[in-house]
């Protein structure tokens, strides 16, 4: 039989982390920019963080800038987004900002077919570094794809500066690929799913290192805020190495996503993830404790009264999360789990 796998992988090209690393926009929009001017996508709170700065960068190298301030990544901002980039013709979207901002700037640059930079002013999630994007629809902010950052330029300066919160869910975000990996496992061995060993290794490599280093997570403390970014980097490339978000997404991120439909607001991402992988960890017969344990180090709570989510939606998230993406199999299985499974996962664990 002839061989017929193929597979497409995009990578950056530079990736910048450390402090003070900001600069080195101009040398990015240099390579990168082949035509029109550079559109800095960024929001009220970060554009005086680091988007003007990126601005002045650029204008001080002579490059034609435009700045668009956005909020939510939704499909509105999206549209808008797209407008302005067509009507200005822009050559190189650059995404300055959190979450939110760096995935508008994603799939903008993904539909006009430009390249796209990531500036991430908080390492709140691994989708800085990543080929996914959310672009909340219907209540859900399942991850899309998006484009690879040609270059991504994450300064530990400016993300010092985010609340310790946000780098605290970047971390558990990162920690919850132990669990998306058993579910990756469990579905190849179930269901002949692709598999990819690297990925994978990566992956569950950038967990364990924060895991081992747990006590060094601080706030206020540049030292941490490095090393939760080289693992959210390093989680971003096992994504970008399996051209989905398998590696960093399974029952934990689908009991995360259910949360954020039915209880918007009170909790980020990360600590979404934290509360889901502890689920996911018992369900799969793992060291949920340990888990619990390595979060509260950071002070991360796995609590859900700490995120003023009531019981039920609690029960109902757990139970209904498998619903959320029915082609990505994991240890939810199929089914809602009743409604007495899911509350008693929950009291063992002591999420409620
Ligand atoms: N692509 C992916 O794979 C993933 C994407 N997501 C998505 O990411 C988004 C959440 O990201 P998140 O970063 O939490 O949200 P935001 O981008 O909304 O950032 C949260 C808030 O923090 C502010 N902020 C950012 N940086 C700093 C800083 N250094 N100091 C002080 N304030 C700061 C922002 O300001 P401003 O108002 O200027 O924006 C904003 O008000 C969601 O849309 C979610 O769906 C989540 C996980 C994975
Ligand atoms: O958050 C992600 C990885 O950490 C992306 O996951 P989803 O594809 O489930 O949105
Ligand atoms: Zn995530």
């Amino acid at each position: 039989m002839e061989f017929e796998k193929f597979k497409t992988m995009h990578f950056p090209r530079d990736v910048f982390v450390g402090h003070g690393v900001l600069e080195n926009v101009a040398q990015v929009v240099n390579q990168n920019l082949k035509f029109g001017p550079a559109l800095i996508l960024t929001g009220d709170i970060t554009y005086a963080l680091a988007g003007k700065d990126v601005e002045a960068i650029l204008q001080d190298n002579n490059t034609e800038v435009v700045c668009l301030k956005l909020g939510k990544a939704d499909r509105e901002n999206l549209s808008r987004s797209l407008a302005v980039a067509e009507e200005v013709s822009a050559g190189i979207i650059i995404g300055v900002g959190g979450g939110t901002k760096i995935d508008l700037a994603k799939k903008t640059a993904f539909d006009l077919n430009v390249p796209f930079v990531s500036v991430p002013t908080s390492p709140s999630h691994d989708g800085i570094a990543s080929p996914r994007a959310s672009i909340r629809s219907n209540k859900l902010s399942v991850s899309e794809e998006g484009s690879m950052p040609v270059a991504i330029i994450a300064d530990t300066a400016v993300l010092v500066k985010a609340p310790f919160r946000y780098l605290a869910a970047g971390a558990a975000d990162v920690i919850s690929n132990l669990t998306a990996i058993l579910d990756w496992k469990l579905s190849a061995r179930l269901h002949g799913e692709d598999f990819s060993s690297s990925a994978a290794a990566i992956s569950e490599y950038a967990a364990r290192e924060l895991v081992e280093k747990a006590q060094l997570i601080m706030p206020g403390v540049e030292e941490s805020v490095w090393l939760v970014t080289k693992q959210i980097l390093a989680s971003g490339t096992a994504m970008a190495i399996a051209s989905t978000s398998r590696p960093a997404s399974g029952s934990e991120h689908l009991i995360a996503h259910a949360l954020e439909k039915y209880n918007p607001g009170n909790s980020i991402h990360g600590e979404q993830c934290a509360i889901g992988s502890v689920v996911s960890m018992f369900l799969h017969g793992g060291d949920w404790q340990s888990l619990i344990n390595t979060y509260q180090k950071f002070g991360l709570s796995v609590k859900a009264r700490d995120y003023s989510i009531d019981e039920m939606t609690m029960i109902k998230s757990v139970s209904t999360a498998h619903a959320i993406r029915p082609d990505r199999y994991t240890i939810l299985g199929e089914r809602d789990l009743s409604l007495e499974a899911a509350e008693k996962v929950l009291e063992t664990t002591g999420i409620i």
